[in-house]
C-alpha cells in the first residue's frame, strides 16, 4: 500500500476486459485498486450524486448528531458529508464490510484537510449500531442487501433518526414496464460504452453481478421508506435507472 501523504496507487478498470470464469461480484482488493474509475464510468450521475451530498449534508445536518455513510467503499460520500458539516461536535461513521476498500479509504480520509474526526468500521451495516442521526447516507448500497433484509435495515436507520433528519438513498432502479425497463437498461450500456467499456466488458460485469445487485422499482423504495418509519420520500436525481432520494423524518 501506499506511504502515509501519498494517495492509494490507482488503476483503470479493466477487470471484465478478458474472458473470465463466470464469478460472482465481489467487493475484494482488485475492485478496491480501480474502484474510482469503475463506479465513474458505471454508474450515471455518480459525478453530480458526490457533490450534492454535501449541499444535502449542509441542510440537514444538526449539532452534535451522528451521521453516517452505510457502504462508504473509498469514502467519496464520507468526504462529501465530512465537507458539508459545519458542527466540530458531530461524528462521521463510515461503515464497510470489505477490508479492502476500508483499508484504502483509511488513506483517503488521511489525505482529506477537513478537521472533523472521521470513524470508520469495518462492519457489516446490517449489526453496525446506529443512534442519534442527523445525516444518513447509502449511496447504492442498499442494493447489495438481500431485498428481505432491507425493511430491517431502513426500519433501524429511521429509528435513529432524530426529527428533521434524513437518510439519502442512491440506487440503480428496475421498473414494471418492460418496455421502459430495456430503453433504460439501453441507455446506461450506451453510457459504458461511451466511456471506454466494450460489449465484452458490459456482458461480463452484468452476469457477475446479477445475482448481487438487485434492483427495485422507485415504488417500491418509497413504500418501504415511508413503513420504515420516514415521513416524506422524495426523488432529487435521476439519470436513466440510476436515481437518489431523499427521506425525510418530520419535525
Ligand atoms: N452488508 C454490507 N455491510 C457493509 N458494507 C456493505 C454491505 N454490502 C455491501 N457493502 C459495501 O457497499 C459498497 C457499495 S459501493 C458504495 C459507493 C460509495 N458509497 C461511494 O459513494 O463511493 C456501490 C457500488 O459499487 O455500486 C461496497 O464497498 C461494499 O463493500
Ligand atoms: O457496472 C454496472 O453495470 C452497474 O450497474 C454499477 C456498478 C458499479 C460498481 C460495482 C457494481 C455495479
Amino acid at each position: 500500500m501506499s506511504k502515509p501523504g501519498q494517495p492509494p496507487k490507482q488503476e483503470t478498470d479493466r477487470l471484465f476486459a478478458t474472458e473470465r470464469r463466470p464469478e460472482d461480484f465481489r467487493f475484494d482488493a482488485s475492485v478496491a485498486r480501480v474502484f474510482p474509475d469503475m463506479i465513474r464510468r458505471s454508474v450515471p450521475g455518480y459525478t453530480t450524486i458526490i457533490p450534492m451530498i454535501e449541499v444535502i449534508t449542509e441542510q440537514y445536518v444538526q449539532a452534535g448528531s451522528h451521521c453516517y455513510d452505510l457502504g462508504c467503499s473509498l469514502g467519496a460520500s464520507t468526504l462529501a458529508m465530512r465537507h458539508g458539516i459545519p458542527h466540530a461536535d458531530c461524528t462521521l461513521v463510515g461503515v464497510d464490510n470489505s477490508e479492502a476498500m476500508i483499508e484504502r479509504c483509511e488513506h483517503y480520509i488521511a489525505l482529506d484537510d477537513s478537521e472533523l474526526p472521521v470513524t470508520l468500521r469495518c462492519e457489516d451495516i446490517l449489526e453496525t449500531e446506529l443512534s442519534d442521526a442527523s445525516v444518513t447516507t447509502l449511496n447504492f448500497t442498499l442494493q447489495f442487501v438481500p431485498p428481505d433484509q432491507r425493511t430491517d435495515l431502513l426500519t433501524r436507520i429511521a429509528q435513529a433518526t432524530r426529527p428533521g433528519g434524513v437518510l439519502i438513498l442512491s440506487e440503480k432502479i428496475g421498473f414494471d414496464s418492460d418496455q421502459e425497463q430495456d430503453i433504460q437498461t439501453r441507455l446506461h450500456h450506451e453510457f459504458k460504452r461511451a466511456n471506454g467499456y466494450s460489449d465484452l466488458e458490459i456482458s461480463q460485469k452484468r452476469s457477475a453481478i446479477e445475482q448481487v445487485l438487485i434492483p427495485e422499482t422507485q415504488a417500491a423504495h418509497k413504500k418501504r421508506l415511508l413503513a420504515a418509519g420516514f415521513d416524506r420520500v422524495l426523488v432529487w436525481y435521476q439519470c436513466f435507472n440510476f436515481v437518489s432520494m431523499l427521506a425525510i423524518k418530520s419535525h
